[in-house]
């Protein structure tokens, strides 16, 4: 199953990803800036690129609300159509998720794939698990995509071989479709079930020692920082999504041990089925002691991103953990904001302000840090040693007198 949804082929060891060109489209809601449709598409454009799709051009429309059949309007639609005529585009992708009967019919009428936010990032997923539980979770969650949307696909096929009506045989075809897909779906969540009473027991055998858990947005540096700071090898790559396992590492600060887990990065507007289907790798972020909210400083919407891992935080109802607010990529922030003009001491008035600005908002430690130039790692190191080490003293009193 998960092959078929690869947009670009995967890559193979020395062979070349093929490239696919796509087209974007979002719609501008009521309430809804351009400038901040415009940083969604952003992020779209770098999904479809983590997919392995280019972007020729990118479509925007004001929309009170969405079409039921052609989600945009018509207008916009046959713009589109023009547009692709004479290109090589193969995929247009949706900012939003469409319906699957939305889907055949702009599929129909623009005569190529068709893709939304939640089967891009699906696709992303695929491509990416690396392990049984990753695999099955993203397998699951796709299932759990398809199913609503067999009824469209049905329809579409049915009118290609010449149109039966709504009734007849194509709705037996539908209900055997939904069953197997409901089988499967059965399936697997019995393999993650025994996948995670594994994990549990794995998880048990760790012993008394502090959990740490970075969390974050994706791409904002949290695979970074682990290396950094257990000394370790995470796969980071500028691509969304670069890590879907969580990895756990033992550290230790000083003499003081404790265990330091990287996440799956979250991302706006998430698949529900994603984040239900990923639930068992995040309890590595439930069961943990201290969060550590990795942001992008230097990203413009980090603010936008900061209150969509809180969003997330509190689905799991991890929200009161005490956490350590990393904002990283300083140095990219300074490159992005600072001219050469300006002195070490305004630099060091400006970053207080934002330092403090970020703490009167976010209320937590809050720390400015650059991964790459290791600015403030040790300061990092410090604080969260500090934080470790009281919890250790609320937990493990016995245990925290030796350090
Ligand atoms: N300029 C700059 N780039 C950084 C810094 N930290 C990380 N990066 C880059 O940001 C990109 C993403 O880093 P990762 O560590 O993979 O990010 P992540 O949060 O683990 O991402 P996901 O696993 O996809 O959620 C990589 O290209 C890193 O090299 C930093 O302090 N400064
Ligand atoms: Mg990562």
């Amino acid at each position: 199953m998960s092959d078929n949804w690869n947009i670009g082929k995967e890559k193979k060891k020395g062979l070349e990803k093929e490239t696919e060109y796509a087209v974007l489209v979002g719609v501008i809601k009521e309430g809804q800036t351009e400038e901040q449709v415009a940083e969604y598409l952003d992020e779209l454009e770098f999904l479809a690129n983590t997919a392995g799709a280019e972007t020729l051009q990118v479509f925007t429309q004001k929309l009170k609300r969405p079409d039921s059949k052609t989600f945009i309007g018509s207008g916009k639609l046959q713009e589109i159509k023009e547009y692709i005529e004479d290109k090589d585009v193969s995929l247009v992708i949706f900012d939003d998720d469409l319906t699957g009967k939305q889907m055949n019919i702009i599929e129909e009428e623009l005569k190529v794939k068709i893709v939304d936010r939640s089967s891009l990032i699906l696709d992303i997923f695929a491509g990416r698990a690396q392990s049984a539980q990753a695999k099955t979770q993203v397998e699951l969650a796709q299932m759990q995509y398809l199913l609503p949307r067999l009824r469209g696909l049905w329809t579409h096929l049915e009118r290609q071989r010449g149109g039966i009506g709504m009734r007849g045989p194509g709705e037996m075809e539908i209900e055997t479709d939904r069953r197997i897909v409901r089988d499967k779906i059965a399936k697997l969540k019995d393999r993650l079930e025994k996948i995670d009473r594994q994990n549990q027991t794995q998880r048990k055998n760790r012993g008394d020692l502090i959990r740490v858990a970075l969390v974050g947005y994706t791409n904002v540096g949290k695979s970074t920082l682990m290396n950094i700071l257990s000394k370790s090898e995470v796969f980071a790559e500028n691509k969304l999504f670069a890590t879907l396992d969580t990895t756990v590492r033992k550290v230790v600060f000083g003499t003081m041990p404790f265990l330091l887990s990287d996440t799956v990065g979250f991302i706006r507007k998430l698949p529900t089925h994603l984040i239900e289907s990923f639930k068992s790798t995040l309890d590595e972020v439930r069961e943990s002691d201290i969060l550590v909210h990795v942001v992008d400083m230097a990203h413009t919407e980090y603010e936008d991103h900061i209150a969509t891992v809180n969003r997330t935080l509190k689905d799991l109802k991890v929200e009161e953990k005490p956490t350590l607010m990393v904002f990283n990529k300083l140095d990219l922030y300074r490159e992005k904001n600072y001219d050469e003009l300006l002195l070490d001491e305004e630099r060091e008035d400006i970053e207080n302000g934002i330092k403090t600005h970020l703490e009167n908002n976010y209320g937590n430690t809050t720390l400015l840090v650059s991964a790459h130039t290791k600015e403030n790692i040790d300061q990092l190191r410090d604080v969260l040693g500090e934080m470790i080490l009281s919890e250790y003293n609320v937990r493990y009193p016995y245990i925290a007198k030796q350090w």
